[in-house]
């Protein structure tokens, strides 16, 4: 039976306390996990527990309205990823629906009307999760060893951030895909949930539930970290699995890069011990837009989808 729960770090020695033993603490645990399978969840993160539960709740009644009004904030694809209202197309495996955001103030977003408080409270969320991202990327960049402040000028720019709200559909008698095991593309990840559940990590070969607390963040690495690394720390393997008889909401929030951003494994974890580059270097605008082709014209098969393997040097 696999262990129901993934580690919970504590940011508060980060952000509110001088504790150096906590520090070390939760650094220890964040390596570890990132090492084997690249989750965690984070507790006193700095983002209000009411905040998070607001946006759930808006979420729920803004995704219950007719499909008239969730369509009037939907929007056209010229933005590095589509904005606003989505459906998945027919023929994708993911029975889900989504509203989509860059930073507040970006001339990309289209927000809904209605719920009227629902564009604020999704403004301020975003901007908390990026704080809390800010935080969690630094740590990570410490657990790696890389020098100070490595990861935050390399990823400076915040212009690519996105998030989506989420609403699965009930599990029918014969299929439950929420969302089809995946790694991320980006270099964080933060999710919350409602209480339905359907999270589910991939930890040594087993699918691990996550059921998360009220408040509780969950943290993913992305495909960025992986590649920057050389494997030392693991883009996370999740899906989403549908419960039957009740609709699941959930944010995701992703810490991304700009665009022009070129990624390759860095020096640190090649050349300077004497380790092979695992991937060759790419654009990553190159590798969202491969990412986004998935979603927009999903492959027959679901292996099929461009992953960030595409980069993996095979000779
Ligand atoms: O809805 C969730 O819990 C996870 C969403 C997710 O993994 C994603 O959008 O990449
Ligand atoms: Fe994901």
């Amino acid at each position: 039976m696999a262990e129901s729960q993934i580690p919970t770090v504590d940011l508060s020695p980060f952000l509110t306390q001088d504790d150096e033993a906590g520090k070390k603490k939760a650094m220890e645990t964040i390596t570890k996990a990132c090492s084997e399978y690249g989750f965690f969840q984070i507790v006193n993160h700095g983002v209000p527990v009411d905040l998070l539960q607001r946006a759930l709740e808006l979420s729920r009644i803004f995704f219950d309205y007719p499909s008239e009004e969730k369509l009037k904030s939907s929007a056209p694809l010229d933005a590095p990823l589509p904005t606003g209202y989505k459906t998945q197309p027919q023929q994708s495996p993911d029975k889900n629906e989504y509203l989509l955001m860059f930073p507040p103030g970006s001339s990309f977003n289209v927000f809904p009307q209605n719920p009227p408080q629902f564009k604020q409270v999704l403004e301020d969320v975003f901007s908390k999760l990026t704080k809390a991202a800010v935080v969690v990327e630094t740590i990570v960049n410490q657990c790696l060893g890389l020098p100070t402040n490595f990861l935050k000028e390399f990823n400076h720019d915040r212009s690519w951030d996105f998030m989506t709200a989420l609403h699965y559909f009930p599990a029918t008698e014969s299929e439950n895909n929420g969302l089809t095991q995946h790694e991320d593309g980006n270099c964080l990840s933060f999710v919350f949930q409602d209480n339905t559940g359907g999270l589910q990590v991939l930890k040594d070969g087993e699918w691990i539930p996550v059921m998360t607390t009220k408040g509780t963040l969950i943290v993913n690495l992305g495909d960025v970290i992986q590649v920057l690394s050389n494997n030392t720390f693991k883009s996370a393997t999740h899906r989403v699995v549908r419960p039957k008889g009740r609709s699941r909401h959930s944010f995701a929030f992703f810490h991304n890069l700009q665009g022009d951003k070129w990624v390759e494994p860095l020096p640190h974890f090649t050349n300077h011990i004497g380790k092979a580059p695992i991937y060759r270097g790419f654009r990553y605008s190159e590798y969202q837009q491969l990412r986004l082709r998935n979603k927009t014209h999903p492959p027959t098969s679901p292996q099929d989808e461009i992953g960030i393997n595409h980069y993996k040097i095979t000779s």
